[in-house]
């Protein structure tokens, strides 16, 4: 299958970055392993090298530009780059995706349905620069399903909520219709709400489903390495393993952005540092006193944004650390090189 590169999702934002280096060569990520990298280019996958071994730094989705020998000279400015703070007691930040430009967020019209974890991937849509699409499964298991959209509608202005049945083949048009041609897409959601059935019906792939893989089909279904896929209608998504544990990280505005009910009434309050609490003239008190605010709403903003600092400070001084750990081995280096006489 020949893919041109506007099939890949190149775009001016690209080709303006690649003006200035016109002899190098276009790739995009498809793959990031511990010590290589996969390119997808317009006569399909090629192993590319990074310039100092390490792959840490590159993300599923990110377009790269290369030598002759496939070595990769740069990464490209990207449009949206999804990370998190990585899983573990370590503080660490893990990319998990780039150039995303739609996030759909799985849940299910039944008890996974959670607004709080809505509104934290919604946080993390904001924050890296993806346009948030929410998808309630099992629609044709439930006798409500008005209320649940109802309810996911009012977390965030203008957002879009799509109630389905993952199995359905007309649904999943109706999901792919979000993410055209060129376009790029990434799944997030709880375990068990039907991402592998919605990635299944999208790429027309055949992964384990979790009904599946607990029968005796282990083995049968080979997992590929590759995260990035093409789906039926021209548009790619990207498999993002893990991606139910979320911990924000330098999220703050994507939070602002979900609740800009909050924002938007704290221009009001009286004094610019108002913590929304006992202060005299706090408009977000006043509307929750008229019943404009719900009070629960104003805990899980304030939650979401405690989370964030912690995780954000967590990492930046483990960051400074690591770079402080590094100015000495270097300083220790020199030192010793002085002493020979080098
Ligand atoms: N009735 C109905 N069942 C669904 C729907 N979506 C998913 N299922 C079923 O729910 C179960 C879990 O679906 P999966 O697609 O494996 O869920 P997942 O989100 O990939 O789960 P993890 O891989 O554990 O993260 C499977 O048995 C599916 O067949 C839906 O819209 N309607
Ligand atoms: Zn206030």
């Amino acid at each position: 299958m020949f893919l041109s590169l506007s099939d890949l999702g190149w775009s001016p934002h690209f080709a303006a970055q690649h003006a200035a280096d016109p002899s190098c060569l276009p790739f995009r990520i498809a793959a990031v392993h511990r010590d290589r990298l996969i390119g997808f280019g317009p006569d399909g996958e090629v192993p590319l090298l990074s310039p100092d071994q390490s792959t840490g730094t590159f993300a599923v989705g990110d377009w790269v530009l290369t030598d002759d020998t496939k070595h990769i000279c740069r990464v490209l400015d990207r449009r949206s780059l999804l990370q998190r703070r990585a899983a573990g007691t370590g503080a660490t930040a893990q990319l998990i995706a780039a150039n995303v430009d739609v996030l759909y967020i799985v849940s299910s019209c039944n008890a996974d349905f959670n607004p709080p974890r809505l509104e934290r991937y919604l946080a993390l849509a904001h924050q890296a620069g993806c346009y948030p699409v929410i998808i309630l499964t099992k629609a044709d298991a439930c006798d409500d399903t008005g209320s649940y959209v109802d309810t996911a509608q009012s977390l965030a202005p203008f957002l879009t909520v799509l109630a389905v049945n993952a199995m359905d083949h007309t649904d999943v048009e109706q999901v792919l219709s979000w993410c055209p041609k060129g376009q790029t897409s990434a799944l997030v959601g709880s375990s068990g709400v039907g991402k592998t059935t919605l990635a299944n019906g999208m790429t027309g792939r055949d992964q384990a489903t979790a009904g599946i893989r607990e029968d005796d089909a282990r083995g049968r279904h080979t997992t590929t390495a590759r995260a990035l896929h093409h789906m039926r209608n021209g548009g790619w998504l990207i498999d993002t393993p893990g991606m139910r544990a979320l911990r924000l990280l330098d999220a703050q505005e994507g939070v602002d952005e979900v609740f800009s009910d909050i924002s938007e009434l704290s221009q009001n309050c009286r004094f610019s540092d108002c913590q929304h609490d006992t202060e005299p003239g706090c408009a977000v008190q006043a509307a929750i006193g008229i019943g404009a605010l719900d009070p629960a709403r104003l805990e899980r903003w304030r939650k979401l944004r405690r989370e964030d600092q912690r995780n954000s400070a967590s990492v930046a001084q483990a960051r400074a650390r690591d770079k402080a750990f590094g100015k000495m081995v270097r300083n220790v280096m020199h030192e010793k090189k002085t002493r020979k006489g080098l």
